[in-house]
């Protein structure tokens, strides 16, 4: 089912006047008046704005990485700067940035698109960056069987900019590397002197 098109999240479609209904609640519990006119359609506004960021859901990664090729290209394959929105488990409070990944194919590679969709897959969801990056870099050594991986992610979180510590600005990496990459210092400069051109 995953890959082809993109996706809502169905159980938020099926359960949409429940998620509506509590979302009202919640309105109403932070001291809103629910009838005045900006707040009357927010409630169904936020229940489509779920179908969208917990897509994710609905798609199971490894099912993205469905159609591979056949090529002898041993060599690394970057797609970088792949933009991601998600939020976070801990505020339901939303993070975004990019993400870069890098491989060696080992006699298969996958459409470049299929990149783009794992992360979509993997971020449309409550998340962590650390297990975001993981994710990625697990599921493609999975798929691809490649001689190596590396994923860097980068992301600013709203729960540290609006709230608590308050550090807008503030960006956080992580990196996850696999294969060839773990043991390779050379390898993982190149994919990320290639990052910076
Ligand atoms: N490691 C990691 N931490 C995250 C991520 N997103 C949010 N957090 C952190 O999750 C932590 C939750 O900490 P708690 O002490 O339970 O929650 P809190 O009282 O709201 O914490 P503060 O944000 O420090 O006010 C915070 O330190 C957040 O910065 C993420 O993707 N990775
Ligand atoms: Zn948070």
């Amino acid at each position: 089912m995953a890959g082809k098109k993109d996706y809502v999240n169905s159980g938020v479609v099926r359960n949409r006047e429940q998620i509506e209904h509590h979302v009202k609640e919640i309105l109403k519990l932070i001291g809103e008046d629910v009838e005045r006119e900006g707040l009357l359609e927010t409630p169904a506004r936020v229940t489509r704005m779920y179908e969208e960021i917990f897509a994710g859901y609905e798609v199971d990664p490894k099912e993205v990485l469905g159609v591979t090729f056949d090529e002898q290209h041993e060599e690394l394959v970057i797609v970088r700067d792949i933009v991601y929105y998600s939020q976070c488990e801990h505020h339901m409070a939303p993070f975004f940035g990019k993400a870069h990944i890098g491989y060696i194919p080992s006699g298969k590679i996958a459409g470049l698109s299929k990149l783009a969709r794992l992360v979509e897959a993997v971020t449309r969801r409550l998340q962590v960056q650390e297990r975001i990056t993981s994710q990625i870099a697990d599921i493609l050594t999975e798929t691809l069987s490649p001689h190596g991986v590396m994923v860097v992610v980068e992301g600013e979180h709203l729960c540290m900019c609006a709230r608590g510590v308050k550090k807008p600005g503030s960006k956080t990496v992580t990196s996850a590397v696999r294969g060839e990459f773990r043991t390779s210092a050379a390898l993982r400069s190149e994919f990320l002197a290639l990052l910076k051109q």
